[in-house]
């Protein structure tokens, strides 16, 4: 496959979970020097994988219709993460809530509930309220990106990277069913993993195997 129709089949599936809605939500995979993105005002239920956007790693347009909105911010994520190979974001319904919630911590908006949770996605942080294409965040995010491999925008949703399409997608799901849990458990006393069981399970993905 090439990495225009994993872009569309990736789409195809979220939108169809309802993942993301409407023409909500972009991905970007990176071949070299060149990103493709998914164009602005697309639905990534319905995606031409011959019809993407191609960036630098600048964000400069260099190719294709034009490209989302927030290709400033795959950009700064790629500039920050060498390993990355793939960035996803979209308006996932119990994200979105998450990052709407008052009292948040900014610098670890989940608390560690599964090992899946640790292993996968990691501390996730809350960047400040901007409105969606406002480049004046690119800044923040590209610093953020440097440590974290997912972010969540406030009154938005998240930004998750990946080595590529596949651990990127499986991150975001990770985290969207984490945001879930948070909620569904709102009310009930919770014992999420303790320090140590965080700190195993991080060395754990540290040791090749
Ligand atoms: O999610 C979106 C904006 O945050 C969708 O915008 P684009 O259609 O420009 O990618
Ligand atoms: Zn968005």
């Amino acid at each position: 496959m090439t990495s225009g129709e994993q872009i569309a089949a990736l789409g195809a599936s979220m939108f169809a979970r309802g993942l993301t809605f409407g023409r909500t939500g972009n991905i970007s995979v990176r071949e070299g020097d060149r990103v493709l993105v998914t164009p602005t005002g697309a639905s990534l239920g319905a995606l031409d994988p011959g019809g993407l956007s191609v960036i630098d790693a600048a964000g400069n347009h260099l190719d294709g219709p034009k490209p989302s909105k927030e290709a400033f911010l795959h950009a700064a994520v790629y500039r920050a993460r060498p390993t990355a190979g793939a960035v996803v974001h979209l308006h996932s319904t119990h994200s979105v809530a998450v990052s709407c919630l008052d009292g948040l911590d900014p610098a670890d908006v989940l608390p560690p509930l599964t090992a899946y949770y640790v292993m996968r996605v990691g501390r996730v942080p809350l960047l400040p309220y901007h409105a969606p294409g406002d480049a004046s965040l690119g800044p923040l995010a590209e610093r953020t990106a440097r440590d974290h491999l997912a972010f969540l925008l406030a009154n938005h949703g998240p930004v998750v990277a990946g080595g590529d399409l596949s651990a990127a997608a499986d991150a975001i799901e990770e985290l969207e069913e984490t945001a879930r849990l948070f909620l569904l458990l709102h009310g009930h006393r919770t014992r999420p993993l303790d320090s140590e069981q965080v700190a195993a399970l991080r060395d754990r993905e540290r040791t090749p195997r």
